[in-house]
């Protein structure tokens, strides 16, 4: 059996670039085979129709994978690997696990292996994520535009030479959707104590959160300029943003919260 790809862990991150791989048509269900223990999950991947295995000895000898993409924590990815060694000829490897750098990789597939550094993040089940490849020298021109086409699927895609930065992508964009979510949570429980029904009060912060975003995404403006045009001298908004804006108190919480994801990132890498 012939498979394009082999992803190993399907659970959150897995799982939603596996949907969006499918979903965009990019890849076909009997293109895709899914290594993951845990058996609800397994069914839940086998519901896509993909062909969902409990480990990597189920995988047919003659696979020949073009890619093999691990989705499983940094903490179990390492002792992962190996068992995925034997698809070198045909494979280049993909991780999406924050910390291990491409040296670790390396490590255990060989120096010849052809190994790509991957930050995603969920919104990737839409469509709409943000993903950032780094790649070892090992990995020619038509593996990357395949990998790139792969991932555009999944949103947009961008390319960074320096690896080193992926501590600092994986605290902006892997991790940020969990701030806006906090964020709508925030916005919503605000709304509540302002007296609105927590159903409407959800509503509006969800809605104002997607529209903010989109008009941000779509328009030639700069945020700071689209923040002015909310904000009416001596208004309701000025009086909002003194709050988040004096001494600078969202900046600061925000890059504190940045910088202690990134920190947390170098540390899964040791
Ligand atoms: N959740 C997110 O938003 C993001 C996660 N990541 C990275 O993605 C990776 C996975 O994270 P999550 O999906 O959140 O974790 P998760 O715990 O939801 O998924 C990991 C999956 O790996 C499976 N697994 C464990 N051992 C395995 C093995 N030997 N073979 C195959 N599968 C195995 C587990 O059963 C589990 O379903 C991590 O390395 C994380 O750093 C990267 C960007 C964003
Ligand atoms: O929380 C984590 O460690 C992973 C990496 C980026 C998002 N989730």
């Amino acid at each position: 059996m012939a498979a394009k790809i082999v992803l190993v862990g399907c659970g959150n991150m897995g799982y939603a670039m596996l949907a969006g791989w499918l979903s965009s048509g990019k890849l076909a269900a009997n293109e895709a085979i899914v290594v993951e223990p845990t058996d609800t999950l397994r069914e839940r991947a086998a519901t896509l129709g993909v062909t969902a295995l409990p480990d990597a000895g189920a995988i047919p000898a003659d696979a020949a994978p073009r890619l093999v993409v691990f989705a499983v924590k940094p903490q179990v990815i390492l002792n992962v690997v190996p068992a995925y060694a034997r698809f070198k000829a045909s494979a280049t490897y993909v991780s999406v696990a924050a910390g291990t750098p491409i040296s670790a990789f390396e490590g255990a597939l060989g120096a010849d292996a052809g190994i790509i550094r991957c930050m995603p993040n969920t919104p990737a089940a839409i469509g709409k994520g943000m993903m950032v490849v780094v790649a070892n020298d090992n990995v020619g021109a038509d593996t990357s535009d395949f990998v790139r086409d792969l991932l555009s699927a999944s949103g947009e895609v961008a390319a960074i030479g320096d690896e080193g930065l992926m501590d600092a992508v994986t605290a902006v964009s892997g991790s940020g959707p969990a701030y806006v979510f906090h964020f709508i949570e925030c916005l919503t429980a605000a709304g509540e104590k302002a007296g609105l029904p927590v159903e409407t009060a959800k509503l509006l912060a969800m809605q104002t959160v997607y529209g903010a975003a989109a008009l941000a995404a779509e328009s030639r403006e700069e945020p700071g300029t689209l923040r002015q045009q909310v904000t009416s001298p001596n208004g309701t908004t000025a009086a909002a943003l003194s709050v988040l804006m004096g001494d600078d108190r969202l900046k600061m919480l925000m890059t504190e919260a940045v910088e202690a994801a990134r920190a947390r990132s170098v540390e899964l890498g040791k």
